[in-house]
């Protein structure tokens, strides 16, 4: 680790946190809906998880139109497979969001999957490049994510856009002080860290019946909800690939642990290079790097492979963290061990 990095925000404070289930298991979780290619994306995640020796297993919650063949593929690669029922807005209210975002609220679910104390959310067209179990040791009672930005032109419905303002350099177009105070911090919600719980699970319900849709569906919503809660981590932890042409300067490439192919047209195993930026080499070997680890035969599960195992400690219940103040500050990756 490098010197100056507190102890205590990678490594926990040397406490086993446990929910109120009293469970302290952990985990990845990834979502998928549908019969179409995203399963791929899962695959391409559990082999990467797998090449990285993360100890942990990868919780895949589906929608029930994920067909048998394609459990049953996810299963063979070592996954937990869980059946989710979908969350939809109050259908008067669907057209404000987009309709492509619109099942990702079932997304949600994943608060009630209390047997785990602590999980990593991530999208199924995220791959993990380097080991990032350690932000299972974070220190409870936040939310970490991190931050979004908001150049590129499916942000152009948005204020922030129009005047050409964005979090990632907020001194190059600053927010006008006739418009107030500028927004508050905002995460992409393709990957983040958080505790299942009955309660937060409960209330993100309740809220979600009571809050009108918007473009970005529950990512606004997440952001909304756990504004005061949020603690942005560093870019290396959710690479949005717009940031290789947008803010080059917030990372360095060769550091990067989790990529997000989420920029229209860099889905790997849609990848035609046809689209804006696709063109560019770093673009080029993003996706080429993907291909390698789902290509792998030597990263397939293998009989003689362990699960990873799950931890499955169960001590006394803890009291309920309590909500921390909001917290603005980044905290510094470790380097790679
Ligand atoms: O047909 C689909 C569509 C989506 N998904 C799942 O839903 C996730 C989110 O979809 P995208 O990755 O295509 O979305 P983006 O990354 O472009 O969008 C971002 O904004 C979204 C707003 O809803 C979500 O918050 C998402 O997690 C965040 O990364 C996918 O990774 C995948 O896990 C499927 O399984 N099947
Ligand atoms: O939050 C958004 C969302 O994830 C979009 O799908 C992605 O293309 C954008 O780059 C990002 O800013
Ligand atoms: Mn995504």
């Amino acid at each position: 680790m490098a010197p100056g990095v507190p102890v205590d925000v990678f490594t926990g404070t040397g406490k086993v946190s446990t929910n109120n289930t009293g469970y302290s298991k952990r985990a990845y979780v990834t979502f998928l809906a549908g019969n179409g290619d995203y399963v791929k994306g899962v695959v391409g995640l559990a082999k990467g998880l797998r090449k990285v020796k993360s100890a942990y297993p990868l919780v895949v919650a589906i929608l029930p139109d994920v067909p048998e063949e394609h459990r049953e593929i996810l299963r063979s690669q070592g996954c937990i497979v869980r059946e989710i029922e979908p969350i939809y807005p109050p259908e008067n209210q669907v057209h404000f969001a987009m309709a492509y975002y619109i099942i990702n609220y079932s997304k949600l679910r994943i608060w009630n999957f209390e047997e785990y104390s602590k999980m990593v959310y991530l999208d199924a067209d995220i791959q993990v490049y380097e080991n990032i179990d350690h932000l299972l040791d974070t220190p409870d009672g936040y939310f970490y994510a991190v931050m979004d930005c908001f150049c590129e032109k499916i942000w152009s419905y948005s204020l922030q856009y129009s005047i050409g303002y964005c979090q990632q350099c907020p001194t190059k177009v600053t927010w006008p002080a006739e418009m107030g105070s500028p927004p508050p911090l905002y995460f992409n919600a393709g990957m983040f860290v958080f505790e299942p719980s009955r309660l937060t699970y409960e209330s993100l319900l309740d809220t979600l019946k009571l809050t009108p849709p918007t473009p970005f569906a529950e990512q606004d919503f997440l952001n909304m909800f756990f504004q005061h809660m949020y603690k942005p981590i560093p870019p290396v932890y959710n690479l949005v690939l717009a940031m290789l042409w947008h803010h080059p300067e917030k990372f360095e490439l060769e550091k990067v642990k989790v990529v997000h192919y989420c920029a229209a047209g860099s889905k790997p195993w849609r990848y035609t290079g046809l689209e804006a930026n696709m063109e560019r080499e770093d673009i080029k070997m993003l996706v080429a790097k993907w291909w390698d680890i789902y290509n792998d035969e030597s990263l397939d599960l293998k009989a003689e492979d362990p699960i990873p195992a799950e931890e499955e400690t169960f001590s006394r219940p803890s009291i309920m963290v309590s909500m921390p103040e909001p917290a603005m500050s980044y905290i510094p990756a470790p380097t790679a061990a």
